[in-house]
């Protein structure tokens, strides 16, 4: 069994067109990364795409689509990971999120990855309305779309507002979400928090085995390229 993953670098507003049609292949996953402004969202997008990463703020004005393919035993998946700018609401209605341009696809993701700046408490009490309202809006009798929380920053570990136990407590106990930290700037946990992602949109061929291990398996074989 191996793990590896081809990234594209197809980026822009629209979206454009996943190869889930062509070729039988699978339809995308559609991760949305949101949070506050300057929490770190396009530094972790970037980090896990390009291996890339720059210390120059770069605000975000409108959402920015990338297209990326992941092979899992043989077999290609398309990922649509979608860098969100800080949005003031979540869109309670398909409405209101084709009205609002930098909103478009995000009710509809497999997968919302919540970012929070662990030196920040007011990004963590944007995350936590965030959460609130994607389950208040969510449409009764569908099935739940997984939430991941991730704390950016670790290496800022010293500046931390909220002792790790208490958030990792909330949100695994209580709001029965996976939890991650991580640092975009020296690249740890980036790719974990990508694998649980995905382990959590329940990738029918890696629920036996964890999607990060396979990740870093497949780095260490030199099996993943991501370009
Ligand atoms: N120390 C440290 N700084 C980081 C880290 N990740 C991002 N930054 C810095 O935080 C600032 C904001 O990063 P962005 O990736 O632009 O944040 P964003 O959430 O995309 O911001 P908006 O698009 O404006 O909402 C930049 O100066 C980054 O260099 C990290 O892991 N550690």
């Amino acid at each position: 069994m191996h793990w590896s993953a081809v990234c594209e670098n197809r980026e822009g507003g629209a979206g454009g067109r996943g190869r889930g049609g062509s070729g039988g292949m699978l339809p995308p996953f559609r991760i949305a990364v949101l949070g506050a402004q300057g929490v770190g969202k396009t530094a972790i997008v970037k980090r896990f795409l390009h291996d890339d990463y720059s210390d120059v703020p770069a605000p975000s004005r409108a959402r920015r689509v990338h297209l990326s393919a992941a092979v899992l035993n043989g077999h290609v998946h398309d990922l649509q990971i979608t860098d969100y700018p800080a949005i003031s609401s979540f869109p309670v209605s398909s409405l209101q999120e084709w009205s609002d341009a930098c909103c478009r696809g995000i009710r509809s993701a497999h997968v919302y990855i919540l970012v929070y700046d662990i030196c920040c408490f007011d990004s963590f009490e944007y995350v936590k309305t965030m959460r609130q309202q994607i389950l208040e809006t969510r449409v009764l009798g569908t099935a739940e779309t997984p939430i991941l929380i991730v704390g950016n920053k670790r290496d800022l570990q010293r500046g931390r507002v909220i002792p790790r136990h208490n958030i990792s407590d909330l949100v695994r106990k209580s709001w029965k979400c996976g939890y991650v930290e991580c640092s975009a700037k020296f690249n740890w946990h980036v790719l974990l928090l990508f694998g649980e992602a995905l382990r959590s949109v329940g990738c029918a061929r890696c629920k036996h085995v964890h999607a990060t291990i396979r990740f870093q398996r497949a780095l260490r074989r030199e099996r993943c390229t991501l370009m």
